[in-house]
């Protein structure tokens, strides 16, 4: 391969925040018109490596050259006009602007001319989006779009700036299974036209369908740096985690007489889902599976009282209950893991120790009203282990983990209060492989242990491997129910997608 061909390229790259070494001597080579994944476990770096390259943060050593020449300090500002350009999952748009002002914004700026007509702005935009493929409504305000469609947009607005190299942090994880597609689509028009896209994913069959190359990020350092088609599924795993995992449906079949720890009954919620009847044994794992904007999450959340339901009961031990708000949820022995953790489920900039007692602190305080200590240690403990939280000072901010890590702490606060029925909504989104199996482990060792449990996911793998039965929303409905002997990667797909 000539050298010519690499566009960006990393050579020693180290960072240490306080004791942690996020980044050890990392060389990284990105060429011209490829896709290229970052892939890793949680806190190997891959974030860190991006805010790097992109100017957020400052190495402590190492050299970043742009098509053959040393970028010197990069600022923010400096790496998007020499061409590197970060598609945030906030996406940074200007809420009060047209797509069109949007896509035209950035190139704007690079020009340093200093004022653009609205004429000027949607004939460039207009241009893009059509040699891109996109369909955008270019009139359209910013902040009316859809998520997908915003990230579109963005991407349009990097185009447009002359960006060479695209980098994209996890970039599906908020969308559909067709928005899904248009991102890719896209992307494979990015690298038709020479740009390369470096993508983040924990997603496998992501990573094999759309990357022409992987780096892999073991605790900071590259263990591995080739062609994605010179590795299998499983070969790919073992350089990411260093171990072999296994993706294997593991579920205990339960007595037939068991009884329902969590029920309901014609649960609906006016224009959002209708007439939900459906229950959780002692010990199961139910899976409820259906598309983004299927009522899959809003049934999830009036079970825990965010929004209740408007018709219907819900009986928890076969008693109903009154479920008004997340206070009567939490008082009935309910728990709820919430998809979207970073606004709902953690306070990023409180320590580890006080999110993971956050939801028991009225069980670790003494009858005088002091916090005891010893049970706070050993609840602290007791999270880290099991599920594995990388940190080595549980006084830090949540804000310094991994975005996976700090999943793992909200899910550690729930379980601490060892709650009738827990209800986790896309329990391992954004959390690398192997604790990927690490939580569903957790979830079956609680449910052996006496546990009800309810996953919202559209992770099919993940649903086959814990659930024992599978049941599909659709349009605010649950239309079907896929029992233990029909379970298979296969019904479940079709069951989502049918
Ligand atoms: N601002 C910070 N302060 C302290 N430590 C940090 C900070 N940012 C990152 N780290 C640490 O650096 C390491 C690498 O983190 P990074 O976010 O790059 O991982 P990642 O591979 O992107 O993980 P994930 O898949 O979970 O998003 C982690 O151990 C993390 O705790």
């Amino acid at each position: 391969m000539p050298e010519t061909a690499i566009v960006l390229r990393a050579r020693g790259v180290r960072k240490t925040y306080g004791g942690v070494t996020a980044l050890r001597e990392a060389d990284v080579d990105i060429r011209r018109g490829e896709v290229h994944c970052l892939a890793g476990e949680n806190g190997s770096g891959k974030s860190t490596l991006i805010k790097i390259v992109s100017g957020v943060e400052q190495p402590d050593a190492g050299t970043i050259t742009l098509d053959g020449h040393d970028v010197g300090r990069l600022t923010p500002t400096r790496a998007v006009e020499l061409g590197i350009q970060v598609i945030h999952q906030d996406l940074s748009l200007f809420p009060n602007l047209s797509v069109a002002e949007n896509i035209a914004m950035v190139a704007r700026v690079a020009s340093r001319r200093r004022l653009v007509s609205r004429r000027d702005a949607m004939a460039l935009a207009k241009a893009t989006t059509e040699r891109l493929g996109v369909s955008l409504d270019l009139t359209e305000r910013a902040s009316n779009l859809p998520v997908a469609q915003r990230q579109l947009a963005a991407i349009c607005r990097a185009f447009a700036h002359d960006a060479k190299v695209l980098f994209m942090d996890e970039p599906t994880t908020a969308l559909t299974w067709r928005e899904v597609d248009a991102l890719l689509a896209l992307v494979d028009t990015l690298r038709a036209e020479g740009l390369a896209v470096v993508f983040v994913s924990h997603k496998l069959e992501e990573v094999f369908r759309i990357s022409d190359r992987v780096t892999v990020l073991r605790n900071g350092e590259v263990v591995h740096a080739g062609e994605v088609k010179d590795l299998d599924r499983p070969t790919l795993v073992r350089v990411m985690t260093g171990q072999d995992v296994t993706e294997d449906r593991d579920v205990t079949e339960l007595p037939p007489d068991t009884r329902p720890v969590l029920a309901t009954r014609g649960l609906g919620r006016r224009h959002e889902f209708a007439d939900v009847s459906f229950s959780v044994r002692a010990g199961e794992v139910v899976g409820l599976t259906g598309l983004l904007g299927s009522g899959r999450t809003e049934i999830a959340e009036a079970i825990f009282g965010m929004r209740p339901a408007d018709t219907g009961e819900i009986l928890v031990d076969g008693e109903p209950v009154r479920v008004r708000s997340v206070h009567d949820a939490i008082r009935a022995g309910i728990a709820y893991v919430p998809g979207d953790r970073l606004t709902q489920g953690v306070f990023l900039g409180q320590s580890i120790r006080r999110n993971l007692i956050a939801g028991s602190i009225d069980r670790l305080i003494s009858r005088t009203g002091r916090l005891r200590d010893k049970a706070v240690q050993r609840t602290v403990t007791t999270a880290v282990e099991s599920l594995r939280i990388k940190t080595s000072d549980v006084a830090a901010p949540v804000r310094t983990l991994s975005g996976g890590n700090q999943q793992r702490v909200v899910l550690g606060k729930w379980l601490a209060r060892s709650p009738r029925v827990l209800v986790l909504n896309s329990p391992t989104v954004g959390v690398d492989i192997g604790s990927k199996e690490g939580i569903l482990q957790v979830l079956r060792d609680r449910a052996r242990a006496g546990m009800g449990v309810l996953v919202i996911s559209d992770d099919v793998p993940e649903l086959v491997s814990v659930c024992h039965r599978v049941l599909v929303v659709r349009r605010g409905r649950v239309v079907d129910e896929i029992a233990s002997a029909r379970m298979s990667v296969q019904a479940v797909t079709d069951g989502l997608t049918g």
